[in-house]
């Protein structure tokens, strides 16, 4: 038995056995146990599966994604988005429940080619749709995005969205467009959502963010000029905040919480943070 969550097989679906997740528009059914269900059991449940995908290997046990047409009563069970899962409870189960998120949204957008509209096939073996009439190969999607720190001194830049939790305060993020590469990116992002300047770009770390499909590449950046002016709509607030005043923070499993965290550790004689992946 090999330890740990591993996603590399595609499993068949006619072989009874192993565990199941369930997923609705409600997120994923949990019981007292949490959100594994002997497979077997849940199938023979009141649910309506609208697809099945083999996801991979928890310790050595075949896991399965049920994707549901509805969110339905099951005694003793409730939903809980991918959200909760990420901010308390077992972490290699959110890795679990991430990866089924981002399988069962791609491949039920991914039913029919996006070139000829025809119906694709899943690929065997490997995690990929295909089109017989014009052989298009769609893999799973994952879009980069990068996360940088921007500091000067014992300052850090925080900003706030209207979509954050009230009152809280993060670093500065954004999506990567075509023809740019990570600093580019970076550097644009910045200058869009606050208009500042900045050097001696540092990369830090990357996490997978499955909301519902990033790839967070964490920077550190130092100040290198500008003055503060907060992109309408994008950017509610955001201003420098003294390491010893800082507002309240992004939850502790995230990127940006580690960027901030790894910069205040040695100032504030704090033990290093580990980046969760
Ligand atoms: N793990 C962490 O600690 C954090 C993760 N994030 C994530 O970083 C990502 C980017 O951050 P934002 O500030 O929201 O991005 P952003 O600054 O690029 O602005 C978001 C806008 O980008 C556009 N967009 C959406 N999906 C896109 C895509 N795949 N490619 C290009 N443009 C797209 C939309 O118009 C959206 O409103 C998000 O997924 C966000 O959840 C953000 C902060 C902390
Ligand atoms: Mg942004
Ligand atoms: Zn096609």
């Amino acid at each position: 038995m090999t330890p740990g969550w591993i996603t590399t097989t595609l499993l068949d679906n006619e072989t009874p056995g192993g565990w199941a997740v369930a997923r609705s528009r409600d997120g994923f059914l949990r019981d007292d146990n949490g959100p594994l269900f002997p497979r077997e059991w849940l199938k023979r449940q009141d649910i309506s599966v609208f697809a099945e995908h083999g996801i991979g290997h928890l310790d050595g046990e075949p896991v399965y994604l049920l994707e549901l047409n509805s969110a339905g009563d099951l005694p003793g069970c409730s939903w809980q988005g991918l959200r909760g899962f990420m901010l308390q409870g077992d972490h290699t189960l959110y890795k679990v429940l991430g990866y089924a998120a981002q399988i069962g949204t791609w491949a039920r957008e991914h039913r029919f080619c996006g070139s000829c509209g025809q119906a694709m096939v899943q690929v065997p073996r490997e995690r990929a749709m295909f089109c017989q009439a014009c052989d298009l190969r769609s893999y799973p999607r994952i879009s980069p995005s990068m996360i940088v720190l921007v500091t000067r001194g014992d300052e850090i830049l925080l900003a706030r969205s209207p979509r954050f939790v009230t009152g809280v305060y993060s670093t500065l993020a954004g999506f990567a467009e075509p023809g740019e590469s990570a600093e580019d990116c970076l550097i644009r992002e910045v200058r869009e959502e606050v208009q500042v300047e900045v050097k001696n770009i540092q990369y830090m770390g990357s996490q997978c963010w499955p909301f519902p499909h990033s790839m967070m590449l964490g920077f550190h950046a130092e100040y290198a000029g500008g003055d503060i002016v907060p992109q309408a709509d994008e950017i509610e607030d955001a201003q420098w905040f003294n390491i010893h005043e800082l507002p309240p923070l992004p939850a502790s499993r995230s990127i940006a919480r580690y960027l901030i965290d790894l910069y205040l550790a040695p100032r504030l004689g704090h033990v290093e943070p580990v980046l969760p992946g």
